[in-house]
């Protein structure tokens, strides 16, 4: 029986105030089992960012309460949040958001320095087939590959969340797909819960669990009952 990563409710988010508002969530409720791989869908400004950026500790709500496990965000200081993100969370962007004038391992490197219970970077580098490139530089390195070195560089911290934003977004169909093949091998070998908003409607087929975002709101989820594997996904 797995208990909740996450669980929200009435999250709501607005941003700016009076004619300017913008309601960017309308009042969220959900709950993510711990484990899975769950992709949000939807329209561009539906919400799917702010969602991932609030239970990611990265933002606050307007209103309403995320839960991480037992601890309420909603309610944590700054300190706090930092601490959250720190111990229990890893972020890959779509832009990888590498150092420039660090190698593929001191970008990991960087991480493990300040974590808790980190893996070996080099074991970080090997998950992500790129323990051959551990001393070439961002700029050296494919758009796939520096994307692998930021999947390395979340997961070093052995996080029980992974929050990917348009991990695929920058990337070829080909290059896409060993990304994404990358994520099920983390969540399969280290059983992080795996959150990716996406607007890749293929990338659906291999959750657990899809959110279906709009206008603020959650239209549908749907839960997979027969998973692709990565290398079957087609785009
Ligand atoms: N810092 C901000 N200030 C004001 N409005 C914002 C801010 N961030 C997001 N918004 C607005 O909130 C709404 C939701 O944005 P969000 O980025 O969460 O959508 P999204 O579904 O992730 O979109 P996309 O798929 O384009 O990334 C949009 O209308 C957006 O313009």
């Amino acid at each position: 029986m797995t208990g909740l990563a996450f669980a929200t409710h009435g999250l709501t988010k607005v941003y700016g105030e009076g004619r300017a508002a913008v309601h960017a969530l309308r009042g969220v409720d959900l709950e993510i089992p711990q484990g899975e791989i769950v992709v949000l869908l939807g329209p561009s400004g539906s919400g799917k960012s702010t969602l991932l950026n609030i239970i990611g500790g990265l933002d606050r709500a307007t209103d309403g309460t995320a839960y991480f496990r037992d601890q309420n965000l909603s309610e944590m200081s700054d300190a706090a949040l930092t601490r959250y993100r720190r111990e229990h969370v890893g972020f890959v962007f779509q832009f990888y958001n590498l150092m420039p004038s660090l190698t593929a391992h001191e970008n990991v490197e960087l991480v493990t320095e300040i974590a808790a219970d980190p893996m070996d970077p080099d074991e970080a580098l090997r998950l992500v087939g790129l323990d051959k490139r551990s001393d070439h530089f961002p700029a050296q390195l494919s758009g796939g590959e520096q994307q692998r070195v930021a999947i390395a560089r979340a997961i070093a911290k052995q996080p029980e969340v992974l929050f990917c934003d348009e991990p695929t977004g920058a990337l070829d169909s080909e290059t896409g797909r060993a990304v994404l093949q990358v994520l099920h091998d983390v969540n399969a070998r280290l059983g992080s819960t795996v959150l990716m908003v996406t607007h890749n409607a293929s990338t659906a087929a291999m959750a657990d669990r899809v959110i279906h975002f709009s206008d603020g709101s959650i239209r549908e989820v749907v839960r997979n009952t027969a998973k692709l594997a990565p290398s079957e996904i087609v785009w």
